[in-house]
Parts: structure tokens; sequence; C-alpha cells
């Protein structure tokens, strides 16, 4: 393209990686007993290690292991179960040590993907480089005082891990589908609270464009800090639209890193000082290189749940649940172990799926309590929709009526109970019949007007027959006599 031609914005793409760190919800810090919690007092949780005390050694916290495979497991990686522990170093107020013990040459996972669905129904696969295990820095308050920036080593050597993407994004779109991916992927495995707000997934967007239809990449802009996904979705629609100006300008983008500010929506360069990125990284002598036995990996592997993503694939090809209804499910582990305890005992699986996502649902919403505090024993809510698929009750009595008797008695049978407080629908046809005959004798304009051709007044016959059955009829069943009747 000759540089006088003007240039529109379809002929650009973007081309992001991530660089995630997630905060592992472990009780205590990577390399000490010092409490890993959030939101205590300043420097309540600092050890000698913590605090860097000349001689004080780290000890390596098992668990931080674990969490890191167990996702690594979860992205499809190969598990690197020879790793270790290298410095990086930079000089910095809250960083005693002079160095942050990370990986660099050989992290625990590597080579791996995430499937994200976009809005459009498209699954895009983004690649995962590695994940590494690190420590966190402490925190510099530079509010506290006029004068004078204060420290804060609480978070000093709480454990992340860094997942690293490949540059496989190509829009804030799809930067968003994998955060909300990844956080519900950390929560699921246990791994981290997946709070952004709190800091405990945090993401560094890598931004580069490039002319659509080309291969090469262009020169990338790291944007650090981003805490919250619609940030990283303001942060790549700006350094998209600066970047193209940059370029239809004829100037070129230069390698930086920049900060975003969430108030303006604009990036900027960081100060050049904490660019210098000559990190002299060394194997950290301290730390023995982590060894991760076969057996231990087998037991890891043994405890993961199954996925997300997984159970979703399963609910659509097993009981031809719709993806929402799927997602719903599989997003919400105590919705599905109660979906999963109330299965053996329904007959139709599809109904439970329907119940779960509709009515239970919207009761629960009503009633502003989630499953996990629902009162209805799993087995009961089987048996009550057993009696409605058989045509034995109807939905709205089971929901109004049975539901709450049941509660209080988590001991009685459906079929038992709904037969002793008489809400089965009437078996009596000919007792229906009378209904019929009564209801279409009060209305006869209506009936006159259903004659003509105002087929909407049926509704009207079959809700009064209804009253007149205190709810206990089947609805197709009055349908059909009415229709009969009305011949
Ligand atoms: N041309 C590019 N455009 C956009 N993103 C890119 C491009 N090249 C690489 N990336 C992304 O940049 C990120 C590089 O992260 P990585 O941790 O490897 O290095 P770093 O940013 O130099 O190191 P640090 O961890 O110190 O920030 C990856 O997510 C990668 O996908
Ligand atoms: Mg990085
Ligand atoms: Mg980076």
């Amino acid at each position: 393209m000759s540089t006088n031609t003007l240039i529109s914005s379809s002929e650009f793409e973007l081309v992001s990686g991530l660089e995630i760190h997630v905060q592992l919800n472990t009780q205590t810090k990577i390399f000490s007993s010092d409490s890993a919690s959030f939101g205590a007092k300043a420097n309540e949780h600092i050890s000698a290690v913590s605090l860097a005390l000349p001689g004080a050694l780290p000890k390596l916290n098992k668990e931080v292991v674990a969490k890191a495979v167990r996702m690594g497991l979860a992205l499809n990686c190969t598990i690197n179960q020879l790793n270790y522990f290298d410095r990086k170093n930079y000089f910095y107020a809250d960083l005693p040590k002079g160095y942050q013990i990370t990986q660099d040459n050989r992290p625990i996972c590597q080579n791996g993907y995430l499937n994200v669905v976009l809005s459009n129904g498209e699954e895009k696969r983004i690649g995962i480089n590695r994940i590494h295990l690190e420590e966190d820095a402490g925190k510099s308050l530079h509010d506290q005082d006029d004068q004078y920036s204060f420290v804060d080593l609480n978070r000093a050597g709480v454990p992340l891990i860094e997942i690293v993407t490949e540059p496989d994004i190509r829009s804030a779109e799809e930067a968003s589908a994998l955060l909300t991916e990844m956080r519900k992927l950390v929560r699921h495995l246990n791994v981290s609270d997946g709070n952004m707000e709190e800091g405990s997934l945090r993401c560094d967007a890598n931004i580069s464009i490039r002319e659509a239809g080309t291969t090469a990449f262009g020169t990338r802009c790291e944007v650090k800090n981003l805490n919250s996904i619609r940030n990283v979705r303001r942060a790549m629609d700006f350094e998209f639209n600066r970047q193209k100006q940059v370029i239809a300008g004829g100037g070129r983008i230069i390698q930086s890193t920049l900060n975003f500010d969430a108030d303006q929506g604009t990036t900027s360069p960081m100060r050049t000082k904490e660019e210098a990125n000559d990190y002299r990284y060394f194997p950290d002598p301290d730390l023995p290189p982590i060894h991760i036995s076969d057996e231990w990996l087998a037991q890891i592997k043994a405890e993961m749940p199954a996925l997300p993503a997984e159970i979703a694939k399963r609910l659509v090809a097993e009981f031809g649940v719709n993806a929402s209804e799927a997602a719903m499910l599989s997003e919400d582990e105590a919705l599905l172990s109660y979906f999963n305890a109330a299965l053996p005992g329904v007959n139709h699986k599809k109904s439970l799926v329907n119940w779960l996502t509709g009515a239970i649902r919207a009761l629960l919403n009503e009633q502003g309590i989630s499953i996990a505090d629902f009162k209805l024993a799993p087995a009961q809510l089987a048996g009550t929709i057993n009696l409605v698929d058989d045509k034995k009750i109807t939905q709205q009595i089971a929901l109004q009526q049975l539901l709450p008797e049941l509660i209080s008695k988590p001991d009685a049978v459906p079929a038992e109970l709904a037969a002793a407080l008489n809400l089965l629908i009437a078996d009596n046809g000919d007792e229906l019949s009378g209904f019929v005959e009564e209801v279409l004798s009060k209305y006869q304009p209506q009936v006159a007007a259903y004659k003509k051709g105002k087929k909407g007044v049926l509704g009207l016959f079959v809700g009064e027959v209804m009253k007149l059955a205190k709810g206990k009829a089947d609805a197709q069943k009055i349908n059909e006599l009415l229709q009969e009747k009305l011949k």
C-alpha cells in the first residue's frame, strides 16, 4: 500500500496476547507460613521471609504447585514435571529482596489452549504459551502522607501464577470472552477467588495492529495492570485507534509499556525507569528444582473436577438441552450438584433440566435464595416432576402447594403427600364434563363468538373449568372435552 493512500479502519486488525496474573487462594504464602489472606491491616502478615531479612530462606508451599498443575491441566498444557525458579532482578521499594522469585526458562506448564465461545456462537481457540509460578510484590502506598510513601508487605510473597497467551486474540470481545472463561475456571478449580476488584485476577494486555490479510506481527505495546474486563476492552479499543492513527499519520509504533487511565479511558507511557528490562534472570540457588512425581501428577489429575465446558457439551449431547440452559447448569456448581442428586429419580431427564433452569430458578429468585439454601430434597423434586410429567398433578399446584409442604416434610413421598392433601388431578371424566357444560352454558355469548371464529375465547373456557376443578385437572384434557362439545 502506498503511504499516501487514505487508510480506513477496516484495513487493520488487532493482534493481542494477554498476561494474566492469578492470585492463588492458598492459606499461606508461596515461600513462608505468613497468611496470604486479603484485607488485613498493613504489615500484619510479614515474617523474616516476607521482610527479606538476611539469612531468611524460602520454603516452597506444596499447595501452590498443585493448584498451578490443576490450572495447567484445565488449559490443556504440558506439565513440566521438572521445573525450577529463577530470580528476576529489579529495584523497587515494595520488593525488599531486590529480586522477584519467578520462573523463566522452565515454567511449570507450557503449550496449552482454551476454547472460548463468542457472542455469534463461534468457538475460538486461544493458545496458552505457558503458566509460571511466582511471588507477588508488596504494595507502595502513596496516598497516606504528603511527604512520604509507605510500603505494605502483606502481599509480598503471596502466590501467583502468570498465564501467558499466544498472540491469538483478534478483538476486544475475544479478550473479554477469554477472561470471563478464565475467571470461571479458576473458581471452578478452586485455584483462586478470581476477584478482579481485589486484584486476584489482573491482566496485562499486549496490543499491536497489522494490515488485515497480512501475517507478520506489528510492534506490541503492553498495557499494564488492567483490573476489570471492561477496562481491558476499553484499553484495547483505545490502543487500536491510537496505533491506527500513528500509522495513518506515517509514524511507527514504538514498543512500550503503558498505563491505563480508567477515568479518561486512555493509555500513556509509564516512566521509562521502570521499563529497564535488564532483569538478569538466573536460577534461584535457595530453592531446589520442583519435581512433580508421576504419582503426584496422577493424583492431581484424579482429583480434577469435570470442567464447565465439558459438562455443558455433555448436557447438550445427552439431554438435548440448549446451549444457554447447559451454560446455566455447568457454571453453577451448587445447581449442578443438585441436578446430579435429583437425576436418578426422574423419568424424563430433560424435564429436570427444564425445571431447574425454569420454574425452580424463578422460585429461588423470587425468594432471593440460592440453590444451596433450597430446602427441598432433590429426590422430592424428582418425584414431583414425575407426577407432573405423568399428568397426575398440574405444575402450578405442584409449585404452589405441594413443594412448600414437601419442604417442611423432608421424608414425605411426593405422590403420597399429594394424595393426602387432595392435590392430584381428579381422574373423574364425568365430573369434568359436568364442569364443561356448566361453563359453556354460563358463557353463551362467548360460545357464539367462538363458533363465529373467535377461537381465542377457548382460553377463557379452559380457565373457568379449571377454577371449578380447583386446579386439579389436566388442561389438555379440558381442552379436548371443550373442543368436542363446541363442535
Ligand atoms: N506482536 C504482538 N502483538 C500483540 N501481542 C504480542 C505480540 N507479540 C507477543 N505478544 C504477546 O505478548 C505477551 C508477552 O508476554 P511475556 O510474558 O512472554 O513477555 P514480556 O511481556 O516481555 O515479559 P514480562 O512478563 O516481564 O512482562 C504474550 O502474551 C504474547 O502473546
Ligand atoms: Mg509476562
Ligand atoms: Mg509482559
